[in-house]
């Protein structure tokens, strides 16, 4: 053999864990237990990402199971030859969040060889477009990765030929029958599987559900349909919109989504406490002052003003991804990793919750500001929000778990638009150390500088533990530093944006991510009473100019349950 032979040489595979910083790359990123090319190799191991054996990665499978083809019967279909096939159809696709975030999903599990062997993409919308004319649209928005550029453009160009468009109206059958003509057409006979984005204003989920369920359904595959929030405005239009859809579907067809449950930080949130001895046991009234759960965007609602007035911040981002958040956090062990498991835990912790009350929120909204010779507008000068509006895009509150693990921990929330920064993250700010032997050590005061844990979501995702240390030399100073994982420094590649992982769970029938209806409810349950006490009172806004910090009035809230924002303190150490 010559002696430039290719040796194997485990330390090259075995020296680090894939992903890591010093790991040779694989050639592919889905991780093999999600790769969905039906190979029957493949079809055998087919997991979801929880772990665990999936039911609903029937690819190939020609004896499928009643629970596979989500309440529909078997066997009334086309003779299938060549396995199964997946048709995916963005309804609404002419849309800002079809275009900003579904189709460069899709087009990145296409990269990354996650989705089906034989898939199909379909956009649906009134607008009058041609293939060609759709596939110019999506491919303004498709990008590589920044780690993977290998045969981009190619890839590009092979996934833009499976894309095709239907133009029709959300509340007629004709267009949807079209629609369903085609997929036909483009099933070439295999099992059809369908999914159904409705990317579109809520006023019409329930005439897309009601149109694409009766012409558009697979006759012998599954149809699902992925439905995205506004999930009613309140506890009653939310029961109103979940009777509606089950008027046409079952509920494990429906596939609510909460983009915020598909973020890399919060998929780990639940590996940190059960997978880590060291922070379960702490995880509890005994260890844990106050739990902050954080978001701000720093920029307005530009653009959607008109959306977001019916709305407001409370309904837009704390009623679904801070509380999706909280109950993630504070539920119980579950039984497994099992969709259901995982569900009935977050459902019993939103249950267990006290109804929010007016003086445990403090709501504001932005004005127009003048930074360095540059205007920003505020949001009542947005044409497409009515004269007047007191509709909150800041809201600070403080809730509680009524249970044995969190009685009496404040759980504090903050949302805003058009503040100082942009960013989403979870601070777990422990009790002091009680008779702490260093408190008359100069240099920290030991009873405000608690252990803190943030989980930071965005930017810069990471995760940090605030310590109290010695100051290196002689004397004996306290210090406090960070035990810092950041991402971008531990893991190489690109992390995957959250409606990659949600589309994936969804093709593959994993429910883990996905909101179930009695979750709703008890999440509708906690919020209804304040929105309409706010709107009944109509309760004045506290304004804050564009670019701030946000309302005063957030401080104060705090400060009755004798807690500091961790975000207004240096994450470099000091308080
Ligand atoms: N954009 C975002 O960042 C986010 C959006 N969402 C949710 O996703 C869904 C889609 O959002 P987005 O893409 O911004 O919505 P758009 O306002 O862009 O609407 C999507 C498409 O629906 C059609 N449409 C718009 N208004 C109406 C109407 N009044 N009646 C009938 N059809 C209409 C239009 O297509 P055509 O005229 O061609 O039929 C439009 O292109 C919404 O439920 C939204 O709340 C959730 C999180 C973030
Ligand atoms: O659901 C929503 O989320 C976005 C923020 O999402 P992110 O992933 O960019 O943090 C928010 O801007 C929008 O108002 C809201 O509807």
């Amino acid at each position: 053999m010559a002696a430039t032979a290719f040796r194997f040489h485990p330390a090259a595979f075995f020296s680090a864990h894939p992903g890591e910083a010093g790991a040779k790359r694989p050639l592919h990123h889905c991780p093999p237990h999600r790769i969905l090319v039906p190979r029957r190799a493949c079809l055998l191991r087919a997991k979801s990402s929880n772990g665990l054996p999936q039911i609903g990665a029937s690819f190939g499978n020609t004896n499928v199971p009643a629970e596979v083809l989500d309440g529909r019967p078997a066997g009334d279909g086309p003779p299938e030859q060549g396995g199964s096939t997946v048709s995916i159809t963005v309804v609404g696709a002419s849309g800002d969040l079809a275009k900003k975030k579904i189709f460069p999903a899709l087009f990145a599990l296409f990269y990354e060889d996650c989705l089906p062997e034989h898939f199909t993409v379909f956009g649906y919308a009134r607008s009058k477009m041609s293939d060609e004319e759709l596939r110019t649209m999506i491919s303004r928005t498709l990008t590589c990765r920044i780690d993977k550029r290998e045969n981009c453009g190619d890839k590009m160009e092979q996934f833009l030929q499976r894309c095709f468009y239907q133009s029709g109206q959300y509340n007629t059958e004709e267009g949807f029958a079209e629609l369903d003509r085609k997929l036909k057409e483009k099933e070439e006979g295999r099992l059809p599987n369908r999914l159904f984005y409705l990317s579109i204003p809520p006023n019409i989920f329930v005439d897309v559900v009601r149109s694409a369920s009766r012409t558009a359904s697979s006759s012998s595959g599954w149809t699902r349909f992925i439905v995205e929030k506004p999930f009613g405005r309140d506890s009653e239009s939310s029961g109103e919109l979940t009777r509606s859809l089950k008027k046409y579907l079952a509920e494990e067809q429906i596939f609510r989504i909460d983009h915020y449950l598909g973020k890399e930080l919060v998929e780990n949130l639940s590996v940190l406490r059960f997978s880590n001895l060291v922070f379960e046991p702490l995880w509890s009234r005994n260890y844990i002052r106050n739990v902050q759960l954080i978001f701000s965007e720093d920029f307005g609602t530009e653009g959607r003003g008109g959306y977001f007035d019916n709305y407001g911040i409370i309904r837009d981002i704390m009623q679904n991804h801070l509380l999706q958040i909280l109950a993630l956090f504070a539920m119980e062990t579950p039984v497994s990793l099992d969709a259901e498991d995982i569900r009935n835990e977050k459902v019993k912790v939103l249950r267990s919750m006290r109804q929010l009350k007016l003086e445990d929120v403090v709501v504001g909204q932005y004005k127009g500001h003048t930074r360095g010779g540059k205007s920003f507008p505020g949001y009542a000068d947005d044409p497409t929000v009515p004269k007047g509006s007191i509709t909150p895009t800041f809201a600070a509150a403080a809730l509680f778990i009524d249970n044995a693990r969190w009685d009496g921990v404040p759980f504090l929330m903050k949302a805003g638009k058009a503040l100082h920064t942009r960013r989403a993250e979870i601070r777990v700010q422990f009790r002091r150390v009680p008779g702490n032997l260093y408190r008359r050590n100069i240099g920290t005061d030991l009873d405000t500088a608690t252990n803190e844990l943030v989980l930071r979501v965005q930017p810069d995702e990471a995760i940090y533990l605030k310590i109290n240390n010695k100051v290196p030399g002689l004397g004996m100073r306290l210090d406090r530093s960070n035990l810092n994982l950041l991402y971008s420094e531990r893991y190489r590649r690109e992390i995957p944006d959250a409606y990659e992982r949600l589309l994936l769970d969804a093709i593959e029938g994993e429910r883990r991510l996905f909101i179930r209806s009695d979750e709703l409810d008890a999440a509708w349950g906690i919020f209804t009473p304040v929105l309409r006490e706010l709107e009944d009172k109509r309760v004045a806004p506290e304004l804050y100019p564009y670019g701030s910090r946000g309302p005063v009035g957030a401080h104060y809230l705090a400060a009755n349950y004798n807690v500091r924002w961790g975000d207004v303190t240096g994450d470099d150490g000091s308080f």
